[in-house]
């Protein structure tokens, strides 16, 4: 008698894998290898942005005072006494009616307190007039108006992107310390999986799932070590995944975990003594993704259809992956869309659909991206999105609005809060 497996909501499958992840140790990585990093520690502000009051113009810095009473008919003459670009500091003081010659980015010279740009003046050898009074600090970039010396910049596990990384720079961090990356172990299961370059002989499939994995890692900045593809055999199974799981941090597999005769996963499992958190879940596809964990090592086990197994990868693998680096936005980012064709057969369990996600100029939009089966491949090649139906007793109809995930993006979100 086949053992009975209960399958779990999506919400509750998700926490019992997020609540067994715990941190990875930290690492220093040149700043140039630093984006796709998750940052370990905070950026602190080790000074004022700007370090110096400065020009935010090509221009004149002049004492404002000496600007009062300028008008179109009565134009201020100033007189020119030093010439400075960025890079330069004036060693004049300004007094009055002078003025210095400043580029955009230049300290600011002393005495001078507003700038005067290149095109409000009329130039005149060494002098220039202006047709207009200025407030004290107009045109003035403030020392620490950007950041003051001290302040938390970015808080650690953040996700380096390019705009990190121009803080990181900005604030000298040569070397950055940023989370060690998982050791993921990929392995696809099945006797009819032949290698990308190999002849597709009688019953046998390309390994898709495999390389798709690998890409889906890949795009969150994480190698695998690729273990290949083995055939249903348990004791094989058996031999590498338990080496696997002494060397890495996530065993990632594909195929065999559901109630098939050569379905091995679950014995795997069981003389690994892993501790199963789920064999069901209450999705499609995808319903039977196994999340196990021994050791401190994840076992993923996906399914072997292409599209349960990327679901799979999304829904479970990617967040605890993430959260593992401190990631603190590890869920797919979500939006609302509205649905470009009807799902009118209820389903009880929560459907996540490839999709193509479409922002127009009355909104967001989405639609299936294909033939709709845990078995496809194609949907997932033509998809940007899936679209969440949330099971029960209701089908959707076209119009309806619906709640959205959009994979591939570089950061995600703290939480979700989805139908
Ligand atoms: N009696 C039942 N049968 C099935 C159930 C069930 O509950 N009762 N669940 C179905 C569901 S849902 C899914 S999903 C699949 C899951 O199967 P497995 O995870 O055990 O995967 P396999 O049996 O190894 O393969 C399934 C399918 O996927 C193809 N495959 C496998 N690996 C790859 C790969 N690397 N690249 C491309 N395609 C791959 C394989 O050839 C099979 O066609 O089980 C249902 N059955
Ligand atoms: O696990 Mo299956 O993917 O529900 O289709
Ligand atoms: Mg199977």
């Amino acid at each position: 008698m086949l053992e009975k497996r209960r399958p779990l909501p999506v919400k509750e499958a998700i926490e019992r894998v997020m609540k067994r992840v715990t941190h990875l140790s930290n690492e220093t990585v040149p700043l140039e290898e630093a984006y796709g990093r998750i940052l370990a520690e905070p950026i602190r502000a080790s000074h004022h942005v700007p370090p110096f009051d400065r020009s935010p113009y090509d221009g004149f810095a002049v004492r404002s005072s000496d600007t009062k009473g300028a008008s179109g008919e009565s134009r201020l003459s100033f007189r020119v006494i030093d010439h400075i670009g960025a890079g330069a500091v004036s060693e004049h003081t300004v007094g009055e009616r002078e003025a210095v010659r400043i580029m955009t980015g230049a300290p600011m010279p002393e005495g001078a307190d507003a700038v005067v740009m290149l095109e409000q003046t009329v130039i005149n050898k060494n002098t220039f007039t202006i047709r207009k009074p200025f407030e004290p600090l107009e045109n003035v970039s403030l020392k620490g108006e950007d950041a003051k010396e001290g302040e938390i910049i970015v808080e650690a596990g953040t996700f380096i992107h390019p705009g990190v990384v121009a803080v990181l720079a900005t604030f000298g961090y040569a070397n950055v310390t940023v989370a060690k990356k998982p050791v993921v172990g990929l392995l696809a299961t099945g006797t009819e999986l032949v290698d990308v370059s190999e002849p597709l002989e009688p019953g046998k499939i390309r390994n898709s799932n495999g390389p798709m994995i690998a890409a889906q890692l890949a795009r969150m900045g994480i190698d695998c070590r690729l273990l290949g593809s083995l055939p249903d055999d348990e004791d094989a199974c058996f031999e590498l995944v338990k080496k696997a799981v002494e060397e890495c941090d996530a065993v990632i597999t594909t195929g065999g975990v559901s109630v098939g005769d050569f379905d091995f996963l679950p014995a795997v499992y069981a003389r690994l003594g892993a501790d199963v958190l789920f064999n069901k879940v209450q999705m499609r596809p995808g319903s039977v993704t196994t999340v196990a964990h021994v050791n401190e090592t994840f076992l993923f086990g996906l399914s072997g259809n292409p599209s349960a197994c990327f679901v799979g990868f999304e829904l479970f693998a990617r967040p605890a992956l993430l959260a593992l680096m401190g990631n603190d936005k590890p869920y797919l980012p979500y939006e609302k869309a509205i649905l470009d064709a009807d799902f009118t057969k209820p389903n009880p369990f929560n459907r996540f659909i490839r999709a193509v996600y479409t922002s127009t100029r009355s909104g967001a939009r989405i639609r299936p991206a294909g033939f709709n089966k845990s078995n496809s491949v194609t949907s997932i090649a033509r998809g940007n999105a899936f679209i969440v139906l949330p099971g029960g007793t209701r089908g959707f109809q076209k119009g309806d609005e619906v709640d959205v995930l959009i994979i591939g993006s570089e950061e995600g979100v703290s939480s979700w809060e989805l139908n």
